[in-house]
């Protein structure tokens, strides 16, 4: 396993790019730690696959340069990165068994015998397929022809990074979890490099221990998914991560002081800079119900099991607080609090306040 260096890079699909607005990839610095768990998450079209296909070599980028331990690989072509893939489509021999679906990775290397059936071995035991070894894949269900793909993509223990490019796809609603959660123990056994890309929040707070989130080209946060959560560095994390996501809220600053809809509020520590677009961030879990503080009218009302989500209208702007069951009705007026230390502000879409000690 390799740590992989991202130095510099950007990429454009067109040959004479002008602006920002042209690079698929605006400037990616990035390490990525021999043996760690990330996850490459973000919408349709950030990138994700852009800087996905750079690291495997199908790709050449337009600038910058990709270092495997140190070495440059950005001239390398793919079947000389010692990369696995696994992709969105199982990618298996339908006229072979699982057994031999399992080995081929390693007989193309001309592992031999002994080492092969051990691993093929010990990969069937961590995917529980140990009784499916003798069948044909041509007569196993989609699920477990992906399972057999994962296996495939793991099998060998000498890759530099294993990439997993949206491998739930394919599996089943009901079945996405258990494989999730299987991801996540398999890394914990291989301890390989693994990179998983997805646009998925649940699947990439599951599996990664360090989330890379992308938006537009650029890399806006890296950290734990809890990082994540707590203290978003741009709105567009705390919007995207949670459900429901941050409340983003236009504000005023003057001489330090905050303001939504006329009102005052406070928020985690001093607030740094100033101009640009000011907006408070604080997750719909730090807003209650309360007697006095922001003025509200209930505008909607969802259960959700265990809590409600409700949205109200403070002036012209709505709100989302997590709540208990039938606290409040629809139409409502009510109060909102904000918890100081969980309320953000953010300038043209970064956090600029300290966090509080
Ligand atoms: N071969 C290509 N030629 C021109 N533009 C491309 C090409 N591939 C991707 N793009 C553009 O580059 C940007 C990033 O696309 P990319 O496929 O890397 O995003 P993504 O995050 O992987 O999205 P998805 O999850 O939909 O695959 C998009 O604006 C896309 O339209």
């Amino acid at each position: 396993m390799a740590k992989i260096t991202l130095s510099n890079l950007r990429h454009s699909y067109l040959p004479a790019p002008a602006g920002p607005s042209d690079y698929a990839l605006k400037e990616i610095d990035l390490d990525w730690q021999d043996g760690g768990a990330y996850a490459l998450l973000g919408p349709s079209g950030c990138g994700k696959s852009t800087l996905l296909n750079i690291i495997s070599g199908l790709l050449t980028p337009s600038e910058g340069r990709i270092l495997f331990d140190g070495q440059d690989v950005t001239d390398l072509p793919p079947a000389q990165r010692n990369i696995a893939q696994v992709f969105q489509f199982p990618v298996i021999y339908d006229t072979m068994t699982v057994r031999e679906n399992l080995e081929f990775p390693l007989r193309n290397r001309r592992v031999e015998s002994a080492k092969i059936a051990q691993r093929v071995a010990e990969i069937a035991t961590m995917l529980e397929v140990e009784d499916m070894l003798d069948t044909r894949a041509a007569h196993l269900s989609p699920d477990n022809k992906q399972k057999i793909s994962m296996g495939r993509g793991l099998v060998r223990d000498d890759v530099n990074v294993v990439m997993f490019d949206e491998p739930l796809t394919v599996i089943d609603p009901h079945l996405k979890w258990k494989l999730r959660s299987k991801l996540k123990e398999l890394h914990q056994r291989v301890k390989a490099t693994m990179i998983y890309v997805t646009h998925d929040q649940t699947e990439a707070l599951t599996f990664a221990d360090q989330v890379v989130v992308m938006q537009d080209g650029e890399i806006v946060q890296i950290g734990t998914p809890v990082e994540l959560f707590d203290r978003p560095q741009h709105t567009f994390v705390g919007h995207f991560i949670g459900s429901p996501g941050m409340n983003i809220l236009p504000a005023t600053v003057t001489d330090g002081r905050v303001t939504f809809e006329g009102q005052p509020v406070a928020v985690e520590g001093a607030v740094k800079g100033e101009g640009g677009r000011t907006e408070l961030g604080v997750r719909p879990e730090f807003v209650s119900l309360s007697e006095t503080g922001l003025p509200a009218r209930v505008s909607k009302v969802s259960d959700v099991g265990r809590h409600a989500v409700i949205e109200a209208m403070v002036g012209d702007t709505p709100v989302k607080a997590v709540i208990g069951h039938a606290e409040v009705e629809q139409g409502a007026q009510v109060h909102l609090a904000f918890r100081p230390d969980q309320t953000r502000l953010y300038r043209d879409g970064w956090i600029t306040t300290e966090a509080m000690q």
